[in-house]
């Protein structure tokens, strides 16, 4: 078999050890901002900043709301690294430089990636500002992260997409939520490859094919991570109702605005997740939530 063109592991080997020459330890939990929510990350606590331009082979982000800087600091006893700013398919990279980012934290050791993303809420009790956890994903952007010649650093050539979201983790959210009053709701994420927003009767074909929410990110991303063997959470922010729900024109201001509202709810929810995540033992459910049926 013929060796990947570009050696992908190489360079994220070398950005992994760029940025854990910057900081005094890496650890094992990302978190990943999407539109408008970067304003999460100054929760983070004894921050280093590493502007991704700093870092080698990183991309830089075109889009609004994207900041470009990679952290790692800590919540409270919960340490983490936090991507300010994720790269999109609509901005002309190929999947494997949207996913870059995840062979990086493959590479620093991190075991949970947390994915975070603005979406328009397809199903009908969707509203903006509603917190989604995702369970499932429909790809539909017509490309896969992982085409390609399979190296084998990197992950296996047919990796598994029965569980992409860990279970376990879309559990902990769910209670976490319900310990602060907040309904994380579940539901099946459609990739598009964007930039333009969908037409109605697109996203009349998405909710016939089981779509919850729309979105133009976070599969590739959640695809690398499984590929490198992280375990993943999404949650989707509901910034705005799918088009023609409302039958109202959708905007990115619309999008930022509504992710920056809904910053201290999801901030809440990312804490108390994060705290569960770093303490030994902390992903441990309740009886209640081991009861929980199918639909986390
Ligand atoms: O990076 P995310 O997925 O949060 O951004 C969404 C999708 C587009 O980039 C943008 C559209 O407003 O928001
Ligand atoms: O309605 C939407 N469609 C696609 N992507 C989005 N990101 C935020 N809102 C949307």
């Amino acid at each position: 078999m013929s060796e990947p063109v570009i050696d992908l592991a190489a360079r994220a080997a070398e950005s992994a050890l760029f940025i854990k020459r910057s900081v005094p330890a890496v650890p094992p939990l990302a978190l990943v901002l999407g539109s408008g929510l970067n304003e999460l990350a100054e929760g983070v606590q004894d921050a280093t900043v590493i502007p991704y331009r700093d870092i080698p082979h990183f991309p830089v982000p075109t889009v609004a709301g994207h900041a470009g800087n990679l952290l790692v600091g800590r919540i409270d006893s919960a340490g983490l690294i936090v991507l300010q700013g994720r790269f999109h398919y609509y901005e002309g990279h190929p999947l494997e430089v949207v996913t870059f980012p995840m062979r990086v934290l493959q590479f620093l050791g991190v075991r949970t990636v947390i994915l975070t993303a603005a979406t328009g809420g397809i199903r009908a009790d969707l509203r903006p500002g509603n917190l989604v956890c995702l369970s499932d994903h429909l790809n539909l952007i017509g490309d896969n992260p992982l085409r390609g010649s399979n190296d084998t650093r990197l992950g296996t050539r047919f990796p598994d997409m029965t569980e992409v979201y860990s279970k376990k983790l879309r559990a902990v959210a769910r209670e976490e939520g319900k310990r602060l009053g907040i309904n994380v709701i579940p539901g099946v994420y459609a990739c598009l490859p964007g930039p333009s927003y969908e037409t109605p009767a697109e996203i009349r074909m998405l909710q016939a094919l089981g779509a919850d929410v729309v979105g133009m990110s976070t599969v590739p991303e959640a695809i690398v991570a499984r590929h490198g063997g992280m375990d993943v959470l999404a949650f989707a922010l509901v910034t705005n109702s799918a088009a023609g729900v409302l039958g109202t024109p959708i905007s990115h201001k619309e999008v930022l605005d509504a992710g920056k509202k809904a910053t201290p709810l999801l901030g809440k929810v990312l804490r108390r997740v994060a705290l569960r995540l770093s303490d030994p033992g902390g992903t441990g459910l309740t009886a209640e939530m081991q009861t929980f049926g199918g639909d986390v």
